[in-house]
Order: structure tokens, then sequence, then C-alpha cells
């Protein structure tokens, strides 16, 4: 079998373990073997009719005697870029409002309270080929822009907060870019933006060609269904960016990612699935799909011959719980939305338990840290 025919981890254990064993097989790898969301007829139709995957999941917490439970559906959605990366920009970025826009009705069918693209869910990942144009033509105003505004009409149509990431043009600094999510309230109200942090400079992700390193700190945005922080694509590498996010009261935190699977695969399930550990908080990875074809050959200095595709990006979205469960994730190849009920009050219920924040040496990271930046730092080594 390819590389581009294997769907998923799960379709294959599911078609080949025995029913007794695939049982205990999901409890060891994804912690538990999560209840199925129970998802309306109408939304699983649409969805085949709009041939992508469909998947929910429902993580619970234990009833409480003071506190009710804090119940939100999350929505992911990975998906191909619609039309060829030498199409008419604009003609590129409305068939992928059109394509995402009827995912997203889905969503709402579905009863999704947050939902949340892709990296830069807007345009092909160009920023392998390291030329500006059209490329930089895609950046947009993150309160003005075409897609902001295509999101402001979703969340009200939906009543859904919309997280939506997207090459950012500043216009009051000069015409900066920035990669950003936008959040959209559920109101219809641009929420906030919060701006990628680490840039890749990894195999063919050029991106340092186009943007800046982010200056919104480890922002988190107050919800109607919960507080949520958005780390993008690369900073999942990085267990002190989610960190941050966490430190500053997320509940949920969104990973909005473009990677292929030649870099990244082995690391994908582990690290926003650990960072849900380490934060007593949900996490969410999202990746494309597909393989995007670019006119121009490119190289990236690293001896490979000039080539016209990053490779393929693998999908697998997938949902993480602060116990260390998570959801099953989404086609490796196709489009898909993956819904999850969670209840929020795990948070504090593995907090409890685990004590992760409470036994964490803050104060004596912090002044480590201080000196490890410093030009005259001695690391604390003992030789004999
Ligand atoms: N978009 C992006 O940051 N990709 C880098 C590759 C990776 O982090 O796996």
């Amino acid at each position: 079998m390819s590389e581009s025919s294997f769907e998923s981890v799960e379709k294959t254990l599911e078609a080949h373990v025995p029913e007794a064993e695939l049982k205990e097989l999901k409890r060891i790898l994804y912690g538990k073997d999560l209840k199925k969301l129970i998802l309306p007829q109408s939304a699983v139709e649409a969805a085949q009719d709009r041939d992508f995957d469909l998947q929910g999941y429902v993580f619970e917490a234990a009833p409480e005697q003071l506190r009710p439970p804090k119940i939100v559906r999350v929505g992911l959605i990975q998906n191909k870029i619609v039309l060829p990366t030498d199409a008419p920009v604009l003609d590129q970025i409305t068939a992928l409002h059109k394509r995402v826009g009827e995912m997203v009705e889905v969503a709402a069918l579905c009863g999704v309270n947050i939902v949340c693209f892709q990296e830069a869910w807007t345009m092909p990942f160009a920023f392998c080929t390291r030329e500006k144009g059209p490329w930089t033509e895609f950046a947009e105003s993150a309160e003005e822009g075409l897609t902001t505004r295509f999101c402001k009409e979703l969340a009200k149509k939906y009543n859904m907060v919309v997280v939506s990431p997207i090459l950012e043009r500043d216009e009051i600094h000069g015409g900066t870019l920035w990669n950003t999510a936008v959040v959209v309230s559920n109101s219809g109200n641009v929420l906030g933006k919060s701006r990628k942090n680490h840039i890749p400079r990894v195999g063919d992700f050029n991106e340092s060609t186009y943007y800046m390193e982010g200056n919104t700190g480890h922002r988190v945005f107050q919800t109607q269904f919960g507080k949520i922080g958005v780390n993008i694509c690369f900073g999942r590498h990085h267990p002190l960016n989610w960190f941050m996010y966490s430190m500053h009261g997320a509940e949920i935190i969104f990973n909005p990612s473009a990677t292929v699977i030649a870099l990244s695969e082995p690391m994908w399930s582990i690290e926003a699935r650990n960072a849900a550990i380490a934060n007593h908080c949900f996490t969410c990875a999202i990746n494309r799909v597909g393989t995007e074809y670019f006119k121009n050959e490119f190289t990236s200095g690293d001896g490979k011959k000039a080539h016209h595709d990053l490779g393929r990006f693998y999908g697998s979205s997938y949902v993480a719980a602060p116990d260390g469960s998570r959801s099953p994730g989404l086609s490796r190849i196709r489009d898909g939305l993956l819904v999850v009920e969670l209840d929020l009050n795990l948070n504090q219920q593995i907090a409890d338990k685990w004590n992760f924040k409470m036994t964490g040496r803050y104060e004596m990271y912090a002044d480590e840290l201080t000196k490890a930046v410093q030009d005259d730092f001695k690391p604390n080594i003992v030789k004999e």
C-alpha cells in the first residue's frame, strides 16, 4: 500500500484487529475508547454528499457537587486547497471560502460552538517557494479583510466562535506581514488576534521570507464557551509556548498547522497530546491534507533536487484531553470535520489529581531562565 492510500491508523486497526482486542488496543493507544458523539443524520448525509470525513467523540468529566458540567462542542476543519496554485488569487480564496463554508454549515448542524480552521487556510502553503508574488497578495487585514468579513457572517449565522488563521497584512505598521489567527466571537464581532510566535526554518518551510515573529504574546480569548488560546503550527514543538497559553488561563489551545509526512508525522500524535497532559487543558491539532504543486521549482539549500511540491500534508487532526486520552485522528488523505464534546471541568479535576500546576517550580525556572539568557551565563555543570 502506498502512503497516499493509507487513510488512517484507526481504519486499519478496525479492519484487521478482532473486536475484543480492539477495545484494549484503543485503551492503550488513546487512553480510553471514547464514546462516539451521536451526530444528526442530516449532518452525516451532508458530509457524504460533500465528500468529507465526519467524526464525533465525547470527552466526559465526573459530576461535581458545586459546579455544573461545562460542556462545549468544538469543530476542527482540515481541507485540501480547491483550485490549482496558479489560478487567480481571488478565485482561490473564494473557492476555499465556499468549501470551508459548506463544512461549517455541517458543523452547525452538529451543534459546534467553536470552530477552528487550518493554518493559512485561505491559500496554498506557498512559503516553500520563497517567491513573493503572487503569495503576498493572499495577505489580508485581520480586522477588515475579505476573509474576516466572511467569518463574521458565519459566526453570526451559526452563533459560533470562529478561529480563522490567515496571512495578515498589518497596514498600520507599514504593511507588515504576520501569520495570524483571527478570533471572531459568536456575536459576529472580532474578539482579537493572536500571531504565530515561532517561525520554522526547517526543510522547505521557508516561512521567514514572508512574515515576522508574532508580538501578541500568549493572549487568551474569553469566549462564551470557554477560554481559548491559539498556538500556531511550529509553536507546537515548543513546550514553553503551550505552557504560557495555559499560564494565561487557556482551557482549550488550538494548534492550526500545515505540515508534511516526511518532516513531522512521527511527532504529530505526541506533541499536542503531551501539551494537554502537561498543562491540564484540552488541545486541538489541525493539519491540512493533499499535495500542492507550484509552477516554478524550488530548493531549500539542503542538497535536494529542485522540486515542485512540499510533499503530502497528512491531515490526522485530533483532540487531546488533560487526562492523557485523545480522539482518533481524522483521515490522512481526505477533507474532514472532527466534532468533539468536551466537559471543561475535566481540566480542574485532572489538575487536582496530578497537581502539575501546583508542583511546578516556576520561581526556580524563572530565576534560572533569566540567568540563562544573559551573555555571562555559566551553565550549572559540576565537574570532577
Ligand atoms: N507551518 C509550519 O510552521 N510548519 C513547520 C513544520 C512543522 O512544524 O511540522
